[in-house]
């Protein structure tokens, strides 16, 4: 029978030949993470129901990325709890404050491979589709249930499949191809079911970019956001790890497929206003807004890519007075790297505050929070109202490009046409 990438992916975590969406099944988890901020509910839920051993401690990955380094006492005491936690586990795969953002971290580090089923505490699980993993994000309480049993139910999620062709413009990134689609769809566009990407578009994209797609899948309502392996997704995974995995692909005639055809030719850098994800207009639309702080980082767009985008607009360029401009390394390895390149150099001539690897300001918990009235351009993946601080103040998103250039003018600016 014909089936979706998610359909045989749960088919095979289910021991059975096939499933169909709607059907409600169990499966087995491949990976199972929580973090500083989701782990400690987590550790709560599984007291309440006695279970004193995890399952499998190889399959559980802990990074810490939220609040890190702790900044209250009820953080410290938090990560205090998760170490002892890790250590009476046995649990090896734990990334203490230095190490950067989960959804960074678990590819970086060989966790994740084609056709596992991975659960994640965290919306943002769903990161890892660009490798071709079936991955979503899940509760504390769920996750408890993993934690002891190393399984999960899932209603197997019918398909939606944007066929993402054309060449992208010099200044336009896969950041804006989401945005774009996002606004097409809407916030709840691809409610629960697995959202995917195909077409040349992808196909062109490296891994890092590919990313942005599946990160943000979660943002139109979507359980994953799968990416079919192929050879970009092989070179990626060399010498990160030696698991073994299998490579599936989606069915043209499966039954509970939907295709969108995107044509990306002629699409312009986008920003997505306050506050909604979906409301998304061209950044040459909006320049007349005025920002105090922008923000490139987070596990949307904190990778290398981005970081040289900036670093390229940045470059013998000052930030405009006034304007506040963080650059927050999605992990310790890009922070290598951008400090190998010389990019964290051209930061700080620029005038841009670089902060460790961190969640920073994208949820309004951390660093870099912004006060009444005040305005953020962000490059991660929420602007929701009180997002990165207060209620009064109001979060655009962007590319890392559109950022930087933002920050040299002080207010939205649209790259350059070239
Ligand atoms: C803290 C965590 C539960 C949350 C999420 O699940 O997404 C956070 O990472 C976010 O981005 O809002
Ligand atoms: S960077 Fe933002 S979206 Fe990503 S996990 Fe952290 S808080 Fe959530």
């Amino acid at each position: 029978m014909s089936m979706t990438m998610s359909e045989k992916i749960l088919a095979k975590a289910s021991n059975q030949e096939k499933v169909e969406a709607g059907e409600i099944i169990m499966a087995d988890i491949d990976v199972a993470m929580i973090h500083d901020l989701t782990g400690p509910l987590t550790l709560q839920a599984l007291k309440d129901i006695n279970t004193d051993k995890v399952w499998d401690s190889e399959k559980i990955v802990i990074p810490f990325d939220h609040q890190v380094p702790a900044d209250t006492l009820v953080a410290a005491e938090n990560h205090q709890m998760l170490r002892e936690f890790v250590k009476e586990q046995g649990i090896d795969n734990f990334y203490d404050v230095y190490e950067g953002v989960c959804h960074q971290v678990l590819p970086e580090k060989g966790h994740v491979v084609p056709s596992d089923v991975i659960v994640g505490c965290d919306s943002h699980t769903c990161t890892y589709g660009a490798l071709g993993a079936f991955s979503t994000g899940i509760g504390s309480t769920d996750m408890s249930m993993v934690f002891a049993t190393g399984q999960l139910w899932f209603r197997v999620p019918e398909t939606i499949q944007f066929n993402i062709n054309g060449q992208l413009k010099e200044n336009v990134t896969s950041k804006d191809v989401i945005l774009n689609i996002i606004g097409q769809v809407g916030q709840d566009g691809v409610r629960y079911k697995a959202a995917e990407y195909t077409g040349d578009t992808i196909a062109n994209m490296d891994v890092d970019d590919r990313m942005v797609l599946s990160n943000m899948a979660i943002e139109m309502g979507a359980k994953t956001g799968l990416i079919e392996p192929d050879q970009k997704t092989e070179a990626y995974l060399k010498g990160r790890t030696n698991k073994p995995y299998t490579k599936v692909s989606t069915d043209a005639d499966a039954p509970s497929l939907e295709v969108i055809d995107i044509d990306v030719e002629d699409l312009e850098p986008q920003v997505a206003c306050p506050n909604y994800v979906d409301n998304v207009k061209p950044a040459s639309e909006v320049e007349d807004v005025e920002i105090d702080q922008i923000f490139i980082g987070s596990c949307t767009n904190g990778r290398i890519n981005d970081l040289r985008q900036a670093a390229s607009v940045l470059k013998g360029n000052t930030i405009k007075k006034g304007v506040r401009a963080l650059v927050i390394p999605a992990s310790r390895t890009i922070y290598q790297q951008a400090l190998d390149e010389g990019l964290i150099d051209i930061f700080v001539k620029a005038g841009a505050l670089v902060c460790n690897p961190c969640c920073g300001p994208c949820l309004g918990g951390h660093i870099g929070l912004i006060g009444d009235g005040e305005v953020s351009l962000s490059t991660s993946n929420r602007n929701f109202k009180g997002r990165q601080g207060s209620p009064e103040g109001s979060v655009y998103l962007s590319s890392a490009i559109v950022a930087a250039e933002s920050a040299i003018t002080g207010h939205i600016t649209a790259p350059e046409k070239k």
